[in-house]
């Protein structure tokens, strides 16, 4: 017989005081979490956290808004549940020039692994450390100014011509996919150097389909963008990096983001043997025409980012395709939806609308063919001022995702190693505290003199439309000069009515959701 016998009184004491004693031990665990400072932050619903809340929040035309309820509540640098992790948000601009800057060292940008066999691995989104540097390094020098100038001005018009001076009188035209359009249009002839049109409509078709893929979530069934990007994409040739990117994305990069943040690779792994055949097949048809690039250049400048690379870097042709095809990821829908953006911005401000076309009025040559030049491009203040606006109101790149590579102390602050953590850019570019009236599209705030340090991209705190850092985007200059130029012969040939009401959203991706559909009338 025992001498232990439990009544029930006695096992409902015993149950009452264990659930007391895990109580106060979790939450001595959260007193504990607290004195070692890491980001405040609420823990939002059960397995989700915060997730809806962030991604209702991007799907509107106002992306920082979950951002900045919970930074009013826990100060500018705060964490969040987003997908099952913890991860430390800032719309802080001083933190966030320090992530940025810390690239390589405190931080790094990291993608899953699905991304990654996608874009590949040798390219400049997806490379670390001093690979990374090198890939960036060339990439920025393909880009600068003086290449652009010779190598990109010339040739960006004539993709101009061919496409936007084509538009007819009358036409109902969806403005996304036409930009889209463009934009791919002008990555194929610039990255790869092709000028035919039947190729560049091949390979354009190929890209698009790439980067619908990059841009989707990795799930490998029929009828899935990722599932047509690696069966289907590039089978012909090839077809966010990045990306988007950007990629997207990222931007794009909302996607970027939501893919780093969720789970892993799970449907990654199950998809490994569809997804390396259809990367072989998009690799293959980019060493052809690297090949061909070759035996034709033979010590000549070849055309496109393509030939010059195979000229003048020492690079194999694995890393040539994987480098090409991050660029284009990053380029092509960025590039894309800030031309659309900035139309749709137009068209609701139809001073800056009027503005602008005085301005290029002024550049018109009398023949319809003749092209800009250099110091036409140099002399467009206005347009500049549109673009910057466009991208401080309407950023595409409205988020960055790091992961600390180390314990990482900020102020008051702890981060752990291996925690994400995400600069909010456009949190800051939208703070009525930074920008007067931040939510109007007000291009004439770039003239202000006030302005002139925040305006300048590269180094300031308060304006990141292309990130900084080790990652600062080095096609920045080439995307500032495609978009100038889309507007001037936009605005030259045709005025257009909008047809239907529109919004801008951000997730999956930057967009007008009903695509900005307009009526074209073309001026003689
Ligand atoms: C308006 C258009 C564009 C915007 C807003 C934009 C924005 C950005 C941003 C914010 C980043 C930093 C990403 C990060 O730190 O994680 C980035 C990186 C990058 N961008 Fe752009 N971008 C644009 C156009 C382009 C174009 C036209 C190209 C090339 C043809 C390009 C190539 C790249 C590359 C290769 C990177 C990665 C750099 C690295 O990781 O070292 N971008 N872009």
């Amino acid at each position: 017989m025992s001498v232990f016998r439990f009544s029930e009184t006695d096992l409902a004491y015993v149950l009452t005081t264990s659930i007391i004693l895990a109580f106060v031990f979790t939450s001595l665990r959260k007193r504990k979490r607290g004195t070692s400072k890491f980001p405040p932050g609420r823990k939002g619903w059960p397995l989700v956290g915060d997730t809806f809340e962030w991604f209702a929040a991007v799907a509107s035309p106002h992306p920082p808004r979950f951002v900045e309820q919970q930074s009013k509540r826990f100060g500018k640098v705060f964490s969040c549940s987003l997908l099952g992790k913890w991860v430390v948000v800032s719309v802080d601009p001083g933190f966030n020039h320090f992530v940025m800057q810390n690239e390589g060292r405190l931080f790094r940008s990291s993608y899953p692994k699905s991304f990654r066999d996608l874009v590949g691995r040798n390219g400049v989104i997806t490379a670390q450390a001093e690979q990374q540097k090198r890939l960036h390094g060339i990439a920025s020098n393909m880009m600068r100014a003086a290449k652009l100038r010779s190598h990109f001005l010339r040739d960006i018009q004539l993709v101009m011509l061919e496409n936007v001076c084509r538009f007819r009188d009358g036409q109902l035209l969806v403005l996304q996919d036409a930009c889209r359009k463009v934009a791919i249009n002008l990555m194929v002839n610039q990255l790869l150097g092709i000028t035919s049109e039947s190729e560049i409509n091949e390979m354009s078709r190929l890209f698009s389909d790439f980067v619908d893929g990059c841009l989707s979530f990795p799930i490998n069934l029929p009828f899935f963008a990722y599932h047509t990007a690696m069966k289907v994409g590039l089978h012909q040739s090839l077809n966010h990096p990045i990306y988007h990117h950007h990629f997207r994305k990222i931007a794009c990069y909302s996607l970027f983001a939501a893919h780093q943040i969720c789970a892993k690779d799970t449907l990654g792994t199950i998809t490994y043997t569809n997804h390396v055949q259809a990367r072989e097949k998009i690799v293959n048809k980019i060493v052809k025409t690297i090949e061909s690039r070759r035996i034709a250049s033979r010590g000549e400048v070849g055309n496109g980012v393509l030939g010059r690379l195979v000229d003048e870097e020492n690079l194999p042709n694995e890393a040539v395709s994987d480098f090409i095809i991050n660029m284009i990821f990053a380029g092509n829908e960025t590039t894309a939806k800030t031309m659309l953006f900035a139309t749709y911005f137009l068209t609701h401000c139809p001073k800056a609308l009027e503005h602008l076309q005085e301005e290029h009025e002024k550049l018109k040559k009398g023949e319809p063919e003749s092209l800009l030049s250099w110091e036409d491009y140099e002399g467009m203040n206005f347009t500049q001022c549109v673009i910057d606006e466009t991208l401080r109101l309407g950023g595409i790149a409205i988020w960055l995702m790091r992961e600390a590579t180390q314990e990482v102390t900020y102020e008051d602050y702890v981060i752990p190693k291996g925690c994400f953590v995400v600069p909010f850019l456009s949190a800051v570019h939208l703070d009525e505290n930074i920008y007067d009236r931040a939510l109007e599209f007000d291009p004439w705030r770039w003239m202000d003199p006030k302005n002139k340090e925040k305006r300048n991209w590269r180094n300031s705190h308060l304006y990141t439309p292309f990130g900084g850092g080790a990652r600062l985007c080095p096609g920045a200059e080439l995307a500032r000069l495609q978009i100038a130029m889309f507007l001037h012969y936009f605005l030259t040939s045709c005025r257009w009515t909008q047809l239907k009401e529109d919004r801008r959203s951000f997730f999956p991706s930057a967009r007008l959701v009903n695509g900005f559909q307009i009526l074209l009338n073309r001026r003689e």
